[in-house]
């Protein structure tokens, strides 16, 4: 008897099971935990006959004065131990660097004519492998430990590997190479100290004598590789069903918070021309326009999942499309126009029987290839229609800014700017932000009820709404200069007055102190709306509770840079630090 695989697993395998149970505690879903379960309880199935073969076959051995002495089919406590702390450890890295990865939107990334050059590429690779593998079982005795290795995994990674290549093969790097070659480095290097201490010996017979360095036997590095892919591959198939049920709601109409291997099996056997493939190219362009366009906000969306996660992203792209196609028009005519064609698609979605065209029919008409995804994918069938209402009629606030561009002097009301008071600027504030804040919550009971009333689910909208208006603050804050550039100033007159100050001069020089002056103080307003509101944030149903805490405080977090004049400029916008966000959305989850 002896301590000494066991001490093995004190040095290495327990500390970075700690280190990334605590860096992934607060991104921890139910969904997670499920995948953990399912792939430890397979590996430790799938791994106790193999390796008990290996063991009742001098194959493999352990030294009696290396382990404490129970064991299971032979195999060592400490083994039977190391086969699940590694495929915790590998999945909670895998989970790790996949937490951003909108799933949905890799369902088909490349052509299906790749794909399937791709798959028999694979195939015939993992073919190859397994021949291999049966062929060194056969044929002599220092091959028989990566026959077996190979023999074993092969099929599996066959397997797993002609359900999910299509998704697979699409997936950033960091979410397939990195997760497997750094815990398989990381147990080489463990293995080669195990080995040269002689924790656990490989019979001289059985293996090839080959080494990839000085102490790391070729089927030893074999065998950490193959492990760590089977685990990386496990999840992704895992993953790509999620990704499957989640993206469909026609061919899946609910799907449960823990769906079952039955269920998980169908969404991945679906055949792919059965996919709605413009959704899927929807998903993409709306994924990618979230990520290209708010940092703050894509950041977030990876804290959130599932359905809600896809809507919120659709309902972001909406709102992004429908604000540029304003801000960007090269005449106030045609900024108009822009507004009363997305009030008709408002009118066709949500009152089709009153209107000949159908939505897709108008949209196609109207709207030019690069956008109409935006507006046919939105979830017009769940969401209210005022808050959508209430968002054009923001936009129609922002034209009023246009007459300022030709003519900076306002004598008539035509030409004044929309906000005067601190009142109107509030009025705007809820038009443009308030109403993403309530259909954001909307989307959130929609998808995860709670048993909260109707009573309390209007405070919830009300204190929602509040914050919202904050963060438009923050908005406004951080772009007096770009917001300037193209003619608009968004502080009341009130206050400009106040300062001795004319729009214009604010137009022709939006630095320097006395607009500092102004920023602070709409700041200190934007944090007096937010404290005031974001209570209600811990009555949201519990799932959502943590990632719209991270929205609401990613976006805050641009408020505080401000305020401490701590941050990076880029297109002439204040920015957060990467790493500072990261850090506040760590932190925000954590908080219970
Ligand atoms: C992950 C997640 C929450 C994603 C969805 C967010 C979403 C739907 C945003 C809409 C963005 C948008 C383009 C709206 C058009 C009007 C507009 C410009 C609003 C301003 C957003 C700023 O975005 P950005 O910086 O990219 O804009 P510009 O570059 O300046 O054009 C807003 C400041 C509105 C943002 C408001 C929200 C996202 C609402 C957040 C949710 C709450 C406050 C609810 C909190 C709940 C309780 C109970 C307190």
């Amino acid at each position: 008897m002896g301590y000494e695989y066991a001490l093995v697993h004190l040095k290495f395998t327990i500390p970075p099971a700690i280190i990334l149970s605590v860096l992934y505690r607060p991104l921890v879903t139910a969904a997670d935990i499920y995948k953990i379960v399912f792939l430890v309880t397979v590996a430790v199935v799938s791994t106790i006959p193999w390796d008990s073969y290996l063991i009742r076959n001098r194959i493999w051995s352990y030294p009696s004065n290396v382990i404490i002495g129970p064991t299971l089919f032979q195999i060592p406590l400490e083994e039977v131990f190391f086969f699940m702390i590694q495929t915790y450890n590998t999945s909670l890295l895998y989970l790790l660097l996949s937490k951003p990865t909108f799933h949905s939107a890799y369902i088909l990334s490349v052509s299906r004519q790749k794909a399937r050059a791709y798959r028999t590429a694979g195939q015939l690779l993992l073919a190859l492998v397994i021949a291999k593998g049966v062929y060194y079982i056969r044929d002599a005795k220092e091959k028989t430990y990566l026959g077996l290795i190979l023999a074993w995994a092969g099929p599996v990674l066959l397997f797993l590997w002609t359900i999910a290549y299509q998704f697979l093969v699409g997936l950033p790097w960091t979410n397939t190479i990195l997760p497997i070659i750094l815990p398989t480095v990381y147990l080489w290097i463990v293995d080669t100290l195990a080995l040269r201490r002689g924790t656990w010996v490989i019979e001289a017979g059985t293996k090839f004598g080959w080494q990839l360095w000085d102490g790391l036997e070729i089927e030893e590095a074999a065998f950490f590789l193959a492990t760590n892919t089977l685990i990386v591959f496990g999840l992704i198939a895992f993953d790509n069903a999620l990704a499957i049920l989640y993206a469909f709601p026609t061919l899946f109409p609910n799907v449960p918070p823990l769906p079952s291997p039955a269920q998980l099996t169908l969404g991945l056997l679906t055949p792919s021309d059965k996919y709605d493939e413009e959704r899927v190219r929807g998903l993409k362009d709306a994924v990618a326009r979230l990520r290209g366009k708010s940092r703050s906000f894509y950041l977030a969306s990876g804290a959130f999942y599932g359905r809600l996660r896809i809507d919120l992203i659709l309902v972001y792209s909406f709102c992004r499309v429908a604000d540029d196609l304003v801000d960007h028009a090269q005449a106030p005519q045609e900024a108009r126009d822009w507004i009363m064609k997305l009030q008709k698609f408002m009118d066709i979605a949500y009152e089709p029987s009153k209107h000949s065209q159908s939505v897709r029919e108008y949209v196609m008409d109207t709207f030019s290839a690069d956008i109409r995804l935006a507006l046919l994918l939105l979830p017009t069938s769940y969401l209210p229609r005022k808050p959508f209402d209430e968002l054009l009629e923001g936009f129609w606030m922002d034209l009023q800014f246009e007459g300022l561009k030709s003519d900076t002097q306002f004598p008539d009301s035509e030409l004044a700017p929309p906000i005067k008071s601190e009142q109107e600027l509030e009025i705007y504030a809820s038009r443009v932000a308030g109403t993403v804040a309530e259909l954001c919550i909307e989307l959130a009971f929609h998808h995860h009820c709670n048993n909260s009333t109707a009573d309390d689910r209007s405070a919830i909208v009300k204190h929602g709404h509040q914050v919202g208006i904050a963060l438009q603050y923050v908005n406004i804050a951080r772009d007096i200069s770009v917001d300037a550039s193209i003619g608009r100033v968004y502080m009341p007159l009130t206050w400009l007055s106040e300062e001795n100050l004319t729009v214009e001069d604010v137009l022709k020089s939006p630095k320097g102190p006395v607009v500092d002056g102004l920023r602070s103080r709409l700041l200190d307003k934007a944090f007096e709306l937010y404290n005031g509101g974001r209570v209600a944030i811990e009555d949201l149903p519990d799932p959502v509770r943590g990632p719209m805490r991270v929205a609401v405080e990613s976006y805050m977090e641009i408020g505080r840079v401000l305020r401490q004049k701590e941050y990076q400029v880029k297109s002439g916008r204040a920015t957060v630090p990467k790493k500072r966000r990261i850090w506040v959305a760590w932190k925000t989850l954590n908080r219970l």
